[in-house]
């Protein structure tokens, strides 16, 4: 490896995007055909393809360079190391390199490129169609837990930078464009995007890969977890009322929240294919969900106990005889991929789970997959203030009974919203949720360590 390419193996595994914590990187090879953007030395757009024992993942870094002792205050946060300097830059001293997402001199290039619809080497900048893109405007980095990386700029644009790169159109930019086209008012509008032609190593074929996306940066917006959590908190403050009792009650914005998602789910069936995924399919789905179970127990032995009840619940799924309804769905869906605005709930985020590859994630599913992936973040809301109090019952009843209530509140607003009636469909349902709560319990084991007692207690408790 060249000294970049150490200094980016060691930078990497540190960062909250980097998906394979845990396992050391053999190499990292600096994809070299994507390295430049002629006409600024100091910025270079890169992918870099990390092997890890059996995995081989590639991610995107948007790398700055400067001279040593040239780099601002403000962005010494943001420094890799320092290296020789690349061929290209001809100078025989070193440079610093640095995360140059956090420098507002540069993203500020990435604005005007997709303003200009500018093709810069071998990296397409584009508007969305009768998009006027404003520039001139700075960056700064959205912080918090998240898969990649949000540049808000002043307060009009998201763009949202893919980190780890799965060949193909991204789903976030396909189905924010496709509801687009309907003028759904459940989402940021797209105005433009970043790719490059990237090699799909399952077919050797080469295909546009989308980098990033510019979307509306929405001012009014409340995340929905901190609104469940606010209300939470407010029940956990006089444990002892109902719900309905406490100051802060969120059931309306549940039930409209469901609403929401019924009509994204009515305008993804109406743009986008739809189909019916027969008892055979459902079987294969299901043999996918008892594979994830069976990694799960090997990685987190705790799980061990409750594999059975899980084991039926799929098998139950998987021996159904009739069809099932199947769409493009939101495919990751929970309380921190909605927001709260003055107009209503909006939704974030279509890239679909960002473990899996693209071309799985594109795949038809049951809208009812989306509704277990809330109904399970509901449950996350209750229980995520109890780590480590679970010795207190008073708040382990109030945190069942706010979840319970949600729930109930959500698939009304699902159902009355003209979405199928969760109700009816148990087994489809209950499937989806211990797939998301197991899913769940390798992502915190992987992520979070801390957390992992709440879908641990979750699941101990839906099966007991
Ligand atoms: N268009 C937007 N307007 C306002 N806030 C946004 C917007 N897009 C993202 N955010 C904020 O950034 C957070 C993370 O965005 P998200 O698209 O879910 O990224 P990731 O895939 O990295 O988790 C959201 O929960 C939301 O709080
Ligand atoms: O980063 P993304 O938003 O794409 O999603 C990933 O991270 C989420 C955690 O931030 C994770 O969601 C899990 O935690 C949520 C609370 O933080 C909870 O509401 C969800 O139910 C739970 O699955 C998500 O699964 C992951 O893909």
């Amino acid at each position: 490896m060249t000294q970049l390419e150490e200094l980016l193996a060691t930078w990497l595994p540190a960062q909250r995007w980097f998906a394979g914590k845990g396992t050391a990187i053999d190499t990292l090879r600096i994809d070299a055909d994507h390295i430049l953007l002629p006409g600024l030395p100091g910025l270079r757009l890169l992918v870099a393809e990390v092997v890890q024992g059996s995995r081989t993942d590639r991610y995107q870094v948007l790398l700055g360079m400067r001279a040593v002792g040239a780099v601002p205050d403000e962005l010494v946060h943001a420094v890799i190391g320092t290296c020789p300097a690349p061929a290209d830059l001809d100078s025989p001293a070193p440079v610093v390199v640095y995360d140059a997402a956090h420098d507002a001199a540069m993203t500020g290039h990435l604005l005007s490129w997709i303003a200009e619809n500018r093709d810069v080497g071998a990296v397409r900048f584009r508007a969305a169609p009768g998009t006027e893109v404003r520039t001139g405007l700075r960056s700064l980095v959205i912080t918090g837990e998240q898969s990649n990386t949000s540049l808000v700029y002043g307060e009009e644009y998201v763009l949202k930078m893919f980190r780890r790169l799965w060949p193909g159109t991204n789903p976030d930019l396909e189905l924010t464009s496709a509801l687009a086209t309907v003028d759904s008012p459940h989402i940021a509008r797209p105005h433009g995007w970043i790719d490059v032609d990237l090699v799909d190593p399952a077919s050797g074929r080469t295909v546009p890969t989308t980098l990033a996306m510019l979307q509306t940066y929405l001012r009014s917006a409340t995340d929905g977890w901190v609104l469940a959590a606010t209300s939470v908190r407010d029940l956990y403050a006089s444990p002892e009322l109902a719900p309905s009792e406490a100051g802060g009650d969120f059931a309306g914005e549940a039930q409209r929240l469901g609403a929401a998602t019924a009509a994204v789910h009515r305008d993804l069936a109406r743009v986008l294919p739809t189909g019916v995924l027969s008892p055979e399919g459902q079987a294969h789905l299901a043999a996918t969900m008892m594979a994830r179970l069976h990694t799960a127990v090997d990685e987190v032995p705790e799980l061990a106990p409750y594999a059975e009840t899980l084991y039926s619940a799929f098998e139950a799924l998987g021996n159904t005889s009739t069809d099932l309804p199947v769409q493009r769905i939101h495919g990751d869906y929970h309380l921190g991929q909605v927001v709260r605005t003055d107009a209503g709930w909006v939704l974030l985020d279509f890239e679909g789970e960002p473990a899996v590859p693209v071309s799985e994630r594109q795949k038809l599913s049951s809208p009812l997959r989306d509704v277990a992936g809330m109904l399970r973040s509901f449950d996350y809301a209750a229980r995520y203030q109890l780590v480590g109090r679970t010795d207190n019952p008073a708040l382990v009843t109030a945190a069942r009974a706010w979840a319970q209530r949600n729930r109930e509140a959500f698939c009304a607003g699902y159902t009355r919203g003209g979405g199928i009636d969760p109700d009816l469909h148990q087994v489809v349902l209950r499937a989806f949720e211990y797939d998301k709560a197991v899913y769940e319990v390798l992502y915190e084991a992987r992520h979070r360590p801390h957390w992992i007692s709440i879908p641990l207690d979750s699941i101990t408790a839906l099966t007991g």
